[in-house]
């Protein structure tokens, strides 16, 4: 099996070495535009093999599509990160050339791959990307409500003094400062309700933690994250390569799900062998779904843009 990730940045770099030290695919492919980067990073990865043990094959190539050939999943994380004070949607104006052109490459070598979208805007990006490709709907996800998640449990095991791994807790909708939605409500501790166990004010406070998470790192880096946003990604490539049918929250094409049409949004889905399997129902409260109506409208703005634009 082969596995291409293009954009051998911070992200696809992380996510690269996060799939290799799983051995989740005997070749791995890092792609980038910038001469020597993918090569540089691919051997340094290579360099850690007889350390951590995993035999996968790390090849670096610059902009070399014939050597992506055959993929079963590819990663698109090539594009600008936001530098502080900036919003993701900012970055649509580069990102959605690259992304658009990465994909019509990719598709050259591997039509029938499953890709998983990393470049933000990401909900914007992954709606681009099923359209530009043209692939079944099943096989275009975007990463992001995965990451968003892990954050929602890092934040309620700080407040709870727990083991995330304890946690159940999800976040839908957008993968935006405004327009994520962390389930709060329905967020468990070993089956118990975190609400028992947290003040209205600790848990509006979780939350808002949460929807700024990427922004908070990237003041403090001064450039986004990239260790959970790679090791997410990883989690979703796993769950594919290895069939595991985990049910992930992932951004997906929207045909009529939680009253949604024609947009891409984060919504727990089962990832397996095919891509994403089936959307599961959240049962939301009223103002839950009022919310993820917001962030679609949102959402649906955003990718206005691409159309006004003739991008898509
Ligand atoms: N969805 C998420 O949860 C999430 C999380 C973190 C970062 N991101 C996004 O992922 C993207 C990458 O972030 P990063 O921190 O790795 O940035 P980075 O600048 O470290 O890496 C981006 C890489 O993309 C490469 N690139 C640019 N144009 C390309 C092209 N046409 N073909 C191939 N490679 C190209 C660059 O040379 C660079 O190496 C950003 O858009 C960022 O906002 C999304
Ligand atoms: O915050 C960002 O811009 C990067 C990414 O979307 C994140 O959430 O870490």
């Amino acid at each position: 099996m082969k596995i291409t990730v293009v954009g051998a940045g911070a992200v696809g770099a992380t996510c690269a070495d996060n799939i290799a030290r799983k051995k989740l695919s005997e070749e791995l492919i890092l792609l980038d535009i910038k001469e020597g980067l993918s090569e540089g990073k691919a051997i340094d990865m290579m360099q850690t093999a007889a350390l951590l043990g995993f035999d996968t094959r790390i090849k670096g190539v610059t902009n070399d599509y014939a050597a992506t050939a055959d993929s079963s999943v590819v990663v698109i994380t090539s594009g600008l990160p936001r530098k502080p004070g900036m919003t993701r949607e900012e970055l649509i104006g580069t990102n959605a050339g690259i992304v658009k052109s990465v994909t019509e490459n990719i598709l050259k070598y591997s039509p029938c791959t499953i890709i998983i979208v990393v470049s933000n805007p990401m909900d914007t990006m992954n709606y681009l990307t099923l359209k530009a490709s043209g692939l079944p709907k099943n096989k275009v996800l975007g990463m992001g409500g995965v990451l968003d998640s892990s954050r929602f449990k890092y934040y309620l095991s700080q407040e709870l003094a727990c083991s995330p791994a304890d946690l159940n807790a999800v976040v839908i909708g957008g993968h935006g400062d405004t327009t994520m939605i962390p389930l709060i409500k329905h967020a468990t501790w070993n089956s118990i309700p975190v609400t028992n166990f947290l003040s209205e004010e600790q848990q509006q406070k979780i939350v808002a933690d949460t929807m700024v998470g990427g922004a908070t790192l990237t003041k403090l880096i001064g450039t986004s994250a990239w260790y959970a946003p790679g090791a997410g990604t990883a989690a979703m490539v796993e769950s594919i390569v290895r069939d595991e049918k985990r049910l992930l929250s992932c951004g997906v094409y929207l045909d009529g799900e939680y009253g949604q049409n024609d947009v891409s949004l984060v919504v727990p889905v089962v990832l397996g062998k095919n891509g994403w399997e089936k959307i599961v129902n959240f049962e939301l409260n009223e103002q839950e779904k009022e919310t993820f109506k917001k962030s679609a409208d949102a959402v649906r703005g955003m990718n206005q843009v691409l159309k006004d634009e003739k991008i898509i």
